[in-house]
């Protein structure tokens, strides 16, 4: 057991999809995993195991941000030896070139987020995906002839923006493709513990058209992006 987490050693597979959603990791679980069991219901932050092409896989609800994904990546890496992590979210396209249900591949992450400021006091960390993952999570969404974004997102510490604000339109011209709430945290302890980390993120609105989504829509992209992820953490 650890804090936030209420499995015994042994329970959590070395592989995890992390959806901020709690009840995604449900629906992951009952749709697309074998024989699931539910490991964890702390908070309401449900864990479950099962088997994916007769491979073992694990799928955790992280919550929303950076403070609350830093918890349960954390306490995966450190007590239960996740490997390898893989986080399944929504996010909001900052390109005109993106459309609403596209798939973000996230390379690199920016953020506002001051946690690795007191990190690393004296300089800019710069939070990248595992090469590996990014490759054949690309790979797959490519087989499926699913719209696919490679490059970098913002971890943005706010869902909400102030009047005036003009971060996105700076990111935007800067070619970041998306905004989201969790990757930079996700990849820098992934980088600390020497895991793996990819985020694979489903647009669910847009930034800068207004384009958004249905909830009929939303089901079926984020049935794109597990398929998607899971191929990525369990392809040889
Ligand atoms: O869909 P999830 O994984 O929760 O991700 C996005 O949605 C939440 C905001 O609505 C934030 O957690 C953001 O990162
Ligand atoms: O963090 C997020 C996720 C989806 N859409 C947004 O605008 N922000």
């Amino acid at each position: 057991m650890s804090v936030h987490i209420s499995a015994n050693a042994g329970e959590i597979a070395d592989t995890i999809l992390l959806p901020g959603d709690p009840l995604r990791a449900k629906f992951i679980a009952e749709n697309f995993l074998e024989n699931a069991k539910c490991y964890n219901e702390v908070r309401g932050m449900y864990g479950f195991t099962g088997q994916y092409r007769g491979k073992r896989v694990s799928v955790q609800g992280t919550g929303m941000g950076v403070p609350s994904i830093s918890i349960y990546a954390n306490e995966l890496m450190q007590s239960y030896e996740v490997k390898s992590l893989i986080r399944v979210g929504t996010c909001g396209a900052y390109q005109p070139s993106i459309r609403v249900r596209d798939l973000v591949l996230a390379m690199a992450a920016s953020t506002d987020s001051a946690v690795n400021r007191v990190r690393f006091p004296h300089l800019d960390y710069a939070p990248t995906a595992d090469f590996n993952l990014l490759q054949k999570a690309f790979q797959a969404a490519v087989a499926k002839g699913v719209s696919v974004h490679v490059g970098s997102v913002f971890t943005s510490d706010s869902f909400y923006r102030e009047e005036g604000d003009t971060t996105v339109e700076r990111l935007t011209a800067y070619g970041t493709l998306a905004v989201e709430m969790e990757t930079a945290a996700l990849y820098t302890l992934a980088a600390k513990y020497g895991a793996k980390a990819l985020s694979v993120l489903t647009v669910s609105d847009h930034l800068v058209t207004g384009e958004e989504t249905s909830s009929e829509e939303r089901q079926s992209s984020f049935a794109d992006m597990i398929d998607v992820a899971l191929q990525a953490a369990t392809a040889e």
